[in-house]
């Protein structure tokens, strides 16, 4: 790896993310949890609070330097008094995973986990170094007990350089349940994408993991499409209508987080489609920076709803609307048919939205 870029910061992302995983896969399959409300009524767990904390103290051990965009604060951790039950399995995780502690460094008390946590603070943005965390996407699937994702990705000057997801319950084939869950989505910008067993150790020369590409040999009317779970977070049903000009006829397979950016630079899927619900929503940078970098090494594509490139350095959201992902041979039929159906500037947008 010593001509890769980004090498340590990718290892050190890679190992902080599977611990993140592990601990959140085991809070899971203990205790499947309750969710806190936050202000903007959407969920939490102690769960995001423990992954959050885990990562961002990793990653400032290692670069001091560097700022965070993360989506989670400690104000519930602190007014719901979570401390003691966050910390009990932030030192489980700690302690299975201790080869790592020299590296990653550990969290020991109420403190330093909410100041862990608080400093995922950053506004982003065009000059310098930060990371985008969601320490877990698809907090809905996750207290569904189905897929979520720990999502982490290295922003410089603007542009993502390094992706990683964790994806704990998401099966090795996507339409074969059986087949063995849980893997870690690797991607350096200029230097692909890869994939790796989550059981399996993170090595820093990438013995443990393997290339991964999209399929570009598919017709439209072939290709597989994934979609969100939640009604309240894209259109279902303009998204519907798209796949029926497109003449899609196979039913799209539903899944939380950005494991569907995984399904699709794994080969699983050709075609993520993600239309906004909402007209104001601007999608935070932290639910698409490490699935954009993994799709675009896969040999994909990522735009908005129009085709326009997604912005990482506008600040902790995008500046546009809707995120379409596919391979770069179905992308602009994509793009075509979303503007037969809302006008080129998204004149009729509104009739989908609330
Ligand atoms: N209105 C609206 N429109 C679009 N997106 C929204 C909206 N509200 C929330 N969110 C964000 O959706 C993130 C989860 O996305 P998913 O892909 O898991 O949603 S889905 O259930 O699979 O459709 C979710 O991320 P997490 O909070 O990390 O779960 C939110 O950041
Ligand atoms: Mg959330
Ligand atoms: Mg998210
Ligand atoms: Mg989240």
């Amino acid at each position: 790896m010593s001509e890769i870029p980004y090498s340590k910061e990718t290892y050190v992302a890679q190992l902080a993310v599977r611990r993140a995983s592990i601990l959140t896969k085991k809070i899971a399959d203990e205790h499947l949890q309750k969710g806190i409300s936050k202000q903007d009524r959407s969920p939490v767990t102690i769960g995001d609070f423990g992954a959050q904390a885990i990562v961002i103290n990793s990653i400032l051990k290692n670069f001091p330097q560097d700022q965070v965009v993360g989506e989670e604060n400690s104000s519930l951790i602190k007014s719901q008094h979570l401390e003691a039950s966050i910390l009990k399995e932030v030192s489980w995780v700690q302690k299975q995973d201790s080869k790592f502690n020299d590296i990653l460094g550990t969290i020991d008390n109420a403190d330093q986990l909410c100041n862990s946590v608080d400093k995922g603070d950053s506004k982003g943005g065009r000059k310098g170094r930060f990371w985008a965390l969601d320490p877990i996407d698809g907090t809905k699937g996750f207290l569904r007990g189905d897929q979520y994702a720990v999502c982490l990705a290295l922003i410089v000057d603007g542009q993502v350089q390094v992706g990683v997801i964790g994806c704990p319950n998401l099966p090795h084939e996507l339409r074969n349940s059986s087949s063995k869950r849980g893997g870690i989505y690797t991607s350096i910008r200029g230097h692909g994408s890869y994939f790796q067993d989550l059981a399996e150790e993170v090595n820093i020369s990438f013995n443990s993991s393997k290339r991964i590409h999209l399929h570009n040999e598919f017709d439209v009317s072939q290709s597989r499409v994934v979609e969100g779970v939640e009604k309240g977070h894209s259109s279902h049903e303009l998204q519907a209508l798209i796949k029926q000009k497109l003449g899609i006829s196979q039913p799209s397979v539903n899944l939380d987080s950005q494991v569907k950016y995984c399904a699709v630079a794994n080969g699983d899927a050709e075609i993520y489609l993600r239309l906004p619900r909402n007209v104001d929503y601007r999608e935070k940078i932290w639910d698409h920076a490490s699935g954009w970098l993994l799709v675009n090494e896969a040999g994909g594509k990522v735009t908005d709803m129009y085709g326009n490139d997604l912005d990482f350095g506008y600040g902790r959201t995008l500046n546009s609307q809707g995120v379409i992902a596919s391979t770069s041979t179905l992308h602009p039929k994509i793009i075509a048919a979303i503007k037969e159906i809302v006008g080129d500037k998204g004149e009729e947008l509104y009739k989908y939205c609330k």
